[in-house]
């Protein structure tokens, strides 16, 4: 299989940490749409929400989108990626998208732990373990509409890499 992978989720789920991991176990290069927004512009996710807003960066994440997608590429998005009726048509035509499923207070506890303020500005206002929830609420139908597949993103890198090869040799024996 060469199609571009394509790594769903919301904030915390490990888009980044588990693509990382999983470029080295089935050989493809890595890119992240925040980190190649980011080198591009010169910008911290906070920086262009600061001086853009939302909508700005949410333009800019459909370009890079668009951009990065190569073959044998694993593509880890940013957690709002969905937002985008044209976004989640073109992952799913494009590539093979994989949501990294993991309940509220996992992913709480991880951008409790490391919340990376630059990254991840603030969505709604609210503390973390209650913005993780509103947000999940309304966001997770998007994902599940938008995965050819759903992995339980809540054990640890090596255990989440193994479950997205064995949905991968699902994909490669269809
Ligand atoms: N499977 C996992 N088990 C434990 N910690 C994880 C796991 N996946 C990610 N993390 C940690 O959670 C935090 C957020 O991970 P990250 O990959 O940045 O998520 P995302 O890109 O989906 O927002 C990081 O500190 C990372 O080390
Ligand atoms: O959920 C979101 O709307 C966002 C998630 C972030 O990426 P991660 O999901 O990699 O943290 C980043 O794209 C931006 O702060 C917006
Ligand atoms: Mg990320």
């Amino acid at each position: 299989m060469t199609q571009p992978i394509f790594l769903i989720g919301a904030r915390g789920c490990g888009k980044t940490t588990i693509g990382q991991a999983l470029t080295h176990a089935c050989d493809f290069h890595f890119v992240d749409t925040d980190l190649a927004l980011q080198q591009r512009s010169g910008m911290t996710v906070a920086d262009i929400v600061a001086a853009e807003g939302w909508a700005g960066f949410r333009a800019r994440e459909t370009q890079t989108l668009i951009s990065v997608t190569q073959p044998n590429t694993v593509v880890a998005t940013g957690g709002g990626i969905i937002l985008a009726a044209e976004n989640r048509e073109f992952m799913r035509q494009h590539g093979v998208v994989i949501y990294l499923n993991a309940p509220v207070s996992v992913l709480a506890s991880r951008l409790e732990a490391f919340p990376e303020a630059e990254q991840r500005p603030t969505l709604t206002g609210k503390p973390i373990s209650e913005e993780v929830a509103d947000v999940l609420a309304q966001r997770d139908a998007l994902y599940r509409e938008t995965a050819h597949y759903i992995v339980d993103a809540s054990s640890t890198p090596d255990q989440v890499v193994a479950l997205i090869q064995n949905a991968l040799h699902l994909a490669t024996a269809i």
